[in-house]
């Protein structure tokens, strides 16, 4: 498959894996990466990273000027909402990207369709941009996974985005079951399944960047081509040198389209 891009996002949570201490010795390692990479210096790899809510305000101090995400966000505004963390604060704190609707929430903390909602309104409401996680539970037909894809980012966002308004929404399509896995999707699948939702969402989300996790690392970006926008990394990136190798990736298939 032919690589046509201009621009690659990358993205990483954190999840509940490392203690406090890690994770700020991992976002420093992280902001040196950063800091000597020349496509990140020139904006065509963006990256994020969520960290767990105890470390946000640090981790955006070190990883400045990159963005931060928060890994999840009240559904409410504010009020009696005990051991919820609000949008507001988020952003006061300097979050600009907050991961909603990830397979494990959905799972394990069996948020709904309507939670997830009213999460990406109160993000988008606070200037923020939404990690809209998505995918289907079991493997099966790309057809039916884009259907998956398509129906549950409709359910998040068509309420709170109206279909003229080209606000910026990250879409990390993430089969569950590929999700720690010992190796991602196979890159057909996931190549025929974005295609579709894509050209599906693309008409009314004019501002979808649409990223591929569940296993990602090093060589996934190559085996995608062009059919996503970047990667919603997790545990291949807990070395810092994957991360590494994946921005060094992602430069190189900028290069090969710019050059
Ligand atoms: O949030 C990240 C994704 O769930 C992927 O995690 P993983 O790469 O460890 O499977």
């Amino acid at each position: 498959m032919s690589t046509v891009r201009s621009h690659v996002v990358l993205g990483t949570s954190l999840k509940m894996y490392f203690s406090h201490a890690r994770t700020l010795a991992w976002a420093k390692d992280v902001a040196a990466i950063l800091a000597a990479a020349p496509a990140v210096a020139d904006g065509r790899v963006e990256f994020f990273v969520a960290p767990s809510f105890p470390a946000l305000p640090e981790a955006v101090r070190i990883l400045a000027p990159h963005p931060v995400a928060a890994q999840d966000v009240a559904a409410a505004e504010t009020g009696a909402f005990t051991g919820e963390v609000s949008a507001g604060e988020l952003a006061e704190i300097g979050v600009r990207l907050v991961e909603i609707g990830h397979a494990e929430r959905r799972r394990l903390f069996r948020e709904t369709d309507a939670e997830i909602a009213a999460k990406c309104a109160v993000v988008l409401g606070q200037g923020m941009t939404p990690v809209l996680c998505v995918g289907e539970p079991e493997a099966g037909d790309p057809s039916t996974a884009a259907d998956v894809v398509v129906d549950q980012v409709d359910a998040a966002l068509s309420a709170a985005l109206p279909a003229t308004t080209p606000r910026r929404v990250i879409v990390a399509y993430e089969p569950h079951w590929a999700i720690g896995a010992a190796e991602p999707a196979p890159a057909a699948y996931v190549q025929e399944t974005c295609g579709i939702a894509r050209e599906r969402l693309l008409q009314r989300y004019p501002g979808l960047t649409l990223l591929y996790g569940g296993s990602a690392g090093p060589g996934t970006l190559t085996a995608l081509g062009d059919a996503v926008d970047g990667l919603f990394l997790g545990r291949f990136v807990h070395d810092p040198r994957n991360l590494a190798a994946v921005i060094d990736e992602a430069s190189a298939l900028l290069d090969c389209f710019t050059h």
